[in-house]
């Protein structure tokens, strides 16, 4: 059940208390509460995900994404990268976290990267031929909301129909734009090939975007984890406007940490909740180091400055926040069927969302982007640049381009489409510390943009490869002009325009990263146990050693389904 007020809770003493009812937080407690023995509390920040239209609406996400209560409405420190710039770092304060309020792509990245995953914790329980049936416990692949006929847009082979979260290819259909963008593959079949599935562990070539959406509706872990089936077991509590501030009762024995439960903030006053078995943090990448930290866990000596006791000297604690740079580029274009004007049309704004109440079908029943292309860089060009490749191998892209047909701020009545454009392996390192012992206060978040030359050089390879995938023949008719030119300038130019223009893709990972049981490095082990603590799990993005090469829910999410069933095998 979930609940609003502490008061309403039977009581406060369970054997699992779960930090944070977000994508990985929610999974945890419904596998956990599959055995009737565990008992679970979630506590979390942020408000209920009932009855709110932008989240359910898929086409209405950029509304949950501007300053406003499902939001923690974080900016990073100013960015030396982007000129001094400091950008949004969105994370989500609502049930279900930022599956709640993200973009809904749906992309699990490469083999490649959990096999590295796998090779740098020394676990091949991280490999993504052990993970894959993970996947499928997550996915239930769903027909999509228009019922088009899906035959050679994705591959059934690779997909589950068994799992819990939904997801589908897009309902809202743009034919003429999509024609011309399978056309273009068609055309330059060597640097922009079909791929019939980005989503099988080669993800390399363009392929149909597939998201988190079943029946023209968003599936977040908060619909379907804690979905109808799920939420009214007796064992499952949730109690929302939770916000923790840190772990408390620290008790030692042969030298290793435990604590007794955790602290939280409800209507102005400090409750504490105890877990009898374990206490697993699932704040995601901002909020899981900044409880750590407040609980005296992190490098000894910031912690003593801020003069907080040093409980567990963990200087990786907040280091190696990685994030992906993204920035885009439009045109306006010749056809009248794009996104822009349900978005400049009061209108046709109001058809539209009429259409979704009728039968949540139509341009607000998905996202705007169409098809993803994930493409690699020239292995000769990093190499007479100096730079060794940062990808987790050979399948594995370095540059993401996102596409779809309008709303790309072009002038009104105009009509564009726009190309996004994501680096993925970003060598840059960031952090998330704490400047001030008062748990309340916002942590300090540094996402480290564009430090790194690599980081520059495959962004403006990336623009390269976007402009010439607009030459191919099939656009002639159908591109008018760019809506800001970028085809002339040089070298230096674009990296000044990547440096001006781009922004956080919200894929923040790395935290608290997982690393060897034996490493000096990393902040839990491949159990995703606390090093040096027990009865102390983390199990949210935070735990990843390197981003995937791709969007960051189907891996949280798989981390999650694979951590509640080590969680499960220790205690059953
Ligand atoms: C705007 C945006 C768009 C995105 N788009 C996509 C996309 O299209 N596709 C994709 O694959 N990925 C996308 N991502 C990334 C992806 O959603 C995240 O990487 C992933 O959901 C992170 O899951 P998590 O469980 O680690 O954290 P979260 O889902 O953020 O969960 C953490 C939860 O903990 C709560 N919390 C935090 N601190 C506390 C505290 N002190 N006390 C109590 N509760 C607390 C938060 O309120 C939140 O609910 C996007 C992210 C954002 C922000």
């Amino acid at each position: 059940k979930v609940y609003e007020d502490v008061a309403q809770l039977p009581g406060l003493s369970y054997d699992f208390v779960i930090v944070g009812g977000g994508t990985a937080g929610n999974v945890v407690a419904n596998r956990l509460t599959e055995n009737p023995d565990f008992s679970v509390l979630v506590l979390e920040a942020g408000v209920s995900n009932e009855g709110v239209t932008d989240s359910i609406v898929p086409g209405l996400v950029e509304s949950l994404l501007q300053p406003n209560i499902y939001e923690w409405n974080y900016t990073t420190v100013p960015q030396p990268g982007l000129n001094g710039r400091n950008v949004g770092n969105l994370r989500a304060h609502i049930l279900g976290g930022c599956s709640a309020h993200n973009g809904m792509v749906y992309t699990r990245g490469s083999a490649d990267d959990y096999n590295r995953f796998a090779t740098v914790t020394g676990d091949p329980g991280w490999s993504w031929d052990r993970l894959l049936p993970y996947f499928f416990k997550n996915e239930k692949w769903t027909p999509p909301v228009d019922h088009h006929d899906t035959q050679g847009q994705y591959n059934p082979a690779v997909h589950s129909t068994k799992g819990i979260n939904s997801v589908s290819l897009s309902g809202s259909y743009w034919p003429i734009f999509s024609r011309h963008v399978i056309e273009a593959t068609k055309q330059l079949p060597s640097d922009w090939p079909f791929n019939l599935d980005m989503n099988s562990g080669k993800p390399l070539g363009l392929g149909w975007l597939q998201s988190t959406i079943g029946g023209g509706m968003r599936s977040s872990s908060a619909t379907s984890y804690l979905g109808p089936e799920f939420i009214n077991r007796g064992n499952l509590h949730v109690l929302l406007h939770a916000q923790v501030s840190k772990l408390v009762d620290p008790s030692r024995a042969n030298g290793t940490l435990s604590f007794g439960g955790v602290q939280f903030l409800q209507g102005g006053k400090l409750f504490t909740a105890r877990a009898a078995n374990e206490i697993i943090l699932s704040a995601g990448s901002v909020g899981t180091p900044g409880i750590l930290l407040h609980s005296g866990i992190g490098d000894e000596v910031a912690l003593t400055a801020l003069k907080i006791p040093t409980l567990l000297d963990l200087p990786s604690v907040g280091k190696n926040a990685t994030d992906q740079p993204t920035f885009g580029l439009g045109w306006t274009v010749n056809s009248n069927q794009t996104l822009d004007p349900v978005f400049q049309n009061a209108t046709r704004f109001d058809e539209a969302f009429a259409e979704w109440n009728r039968s949540h079908t139509g341009p607000l029943s998905g996202i705007g982007t169409t098809h993803i292309a994930w493409l690699r860089l020239d292995p000769e060009e990093l190499a007479s640049n100096g730079f060794t490749d940062p990808s987790a191998g050979p399948d594995s892209p370095h540059i993401e381009v996102f596409l779809g047909p309008g709303d790309f701020g072009a002038p009104p009545g105009s009509h564009s489409i726009f190309a996004g454009i994501a680096v993925l392996n970003p060598l840059s390192r960031g952090s998330v510390t704490i400047n001030s012992s008062d748990p309340f206060e916002s942590p300090v978040i540094d996402v480290g943009f564009l430090q790194r030359d690599i980081d520059v050089f495959t962004g403006r390879e990336a623009i390269k490869k976007v402009l010439n995938f607009f030459k191919a023949p099939i656009w002639r008719d159908y591109i008018i002009a760019p809506i800001v030119d970028v085809g002339n300038l040089t070298d230096d130019a674009l990296d000044q325009f990547i440096r001006n223009s781009a922004s956080s893709a919200a894929h923040l990972v790395g935290t608290a990263a997982m690393s060897t049981k034996d490493a000096r490095y990393g902040v839990v082990n491949p159990d995703l146990r606390v090093k040096g603590a027990s009865g102390l799990r983390i199990i949210d993005a935070s735990v990843f050693p390197f981003v995937p090469s791709a969007h960051t829910q189907a891996a949280s999410y798989v981390i999650a389904e694979r951590g509640a069933d080590i969680v499960k095998k220790a205690w059953e």
